[in-house]
């Protein structure tokens, strides 16, 4: 029997998805891992618990990064990107830089979620954040662990994804964030769990009807070996205004004349950091 499903768990090869009440462990045909949480897809009943994806259908948004030649996919149909700090352990501000970029790629809107706001280094931290709050990024605190009223409001009608290095308290938000049923019902799939070795892991959790919520394992890094020099500045909100200003239009903004990004810089237009990132990412990507 055909049906229409969600996934709502990803873990390397199989996935679990919701269709019509009731939950499937699913494979997949010719072994394809291309599939994420997230994803709609068709799927061949096979029996109470087990089914096949014959396949996905189209995608409204796909969050994925791309390391070296692997492409490792982090959510689908997302429409929030929530991405969790806190000032322990030591943020990473490269990670931040990099999942802000891919957000404004893929666009999916991003916000950055402060958390442990009850430890007294997060004053630091936010300051540290203050210059993306002037690039025009919304900025939330709370404490997983005290008060999470202000990012319910951002979740609202939308599904939204946790993404962050690990140790940031994702999982702790998660769970301050669901009804305690909910956070039960992502227990029942946790045998898929037992010591393996996971390369995609990501888990959907239902907050009413028209809002969701993933959370996904911790960042290390986040590859964008897939996006092309000239396209950078499309992904800096503060490039914008400066696109076909250089007189390359291929310019990878490192040693061309005639650059208007380095220019900019130079007048103190671009934050220094940004201006790093960007440098850093066109010498990284190479591909102008
Ligand atoms: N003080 C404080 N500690 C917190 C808060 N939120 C989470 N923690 C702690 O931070 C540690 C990491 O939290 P997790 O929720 O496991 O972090 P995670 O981001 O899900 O980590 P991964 O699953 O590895 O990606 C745990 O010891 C939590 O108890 C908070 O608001 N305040
Ligand atoms: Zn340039």
């Amino acid at each position: 029997m055909k049906q229409q499903g969600l996934i709502v768990k990803s873990h390397g090869r199989r996935f679990i998805v919701e269709s019509q009440g009731h939950t499937y462990d699913c494979t997949t045909r010719g072994k394809r891992v291309d599939y994420a949480c997230g994803d709609i897809v068709d799927i061949l009943v096979q029996n109470r618990e087990q089914a096949v994806i014959e396949r996905v259908h189209e995608r409204q948004s796909l969050l994925y990064r791309q390391d070296d030649w692997k492409t490792k996919l982090i959510a689908a149909n997302v429409t929030r990107i929530l991405f969790v700090i806190a000032a322990v352990p030591t943020p990473s501000e490269e990670l931040l830089n990099r999942c802000l970029l891919a957000a404004e790629a893929y666009d999916i809107d991003p916000v950055i979620v402060v958390n442990k706001t009850d430890l007294p280094e997060t004053g630091a931290l936010l300051e540290r954040l203050a210059p993306y709050a002037g690039l025009g990024y919304r900025i939330v605190t709370v404490s997983a662990k005290a008060d999470i009223a202000a990012i319910r409001p951002l979740l609202a009608g939308e599904t939204s994804v946790l993404v962050g290095q690990s140790g940031m308290g994702k999982s702790t938000l998660t769970n301050a964030i669901l009804p305690h049923a909910e956070a039960r019902v992502g227990d029942i799939s946790e045998a898929l769990d037992s010591g393996r070795h996971t390369t995609t892991h990501a888990t959907l959790y239902h907050l009413d009807g028209d809002s969701r919520l993933i959370d996904s394992p911790g960042l290390q890094a986040f590859g964008l070996n897939h996006l092309k020099v000239p396209e950078l500045p499309h992904y800096f909100p503060e490039l914008r205004p400066l696109i076909g200003k250089c007189r390359f239009h291929n310019c990878a903004h490192l040693q061309e004349p005639g650059c208007a990004v380095k220019q900019a810089a130079a007048d103190g237009a671009i934050l220094p950091f940004r201006f790093d990132f960007l440098q850093r990412l066109s010498r990284e990507l190479g591909n102008a």
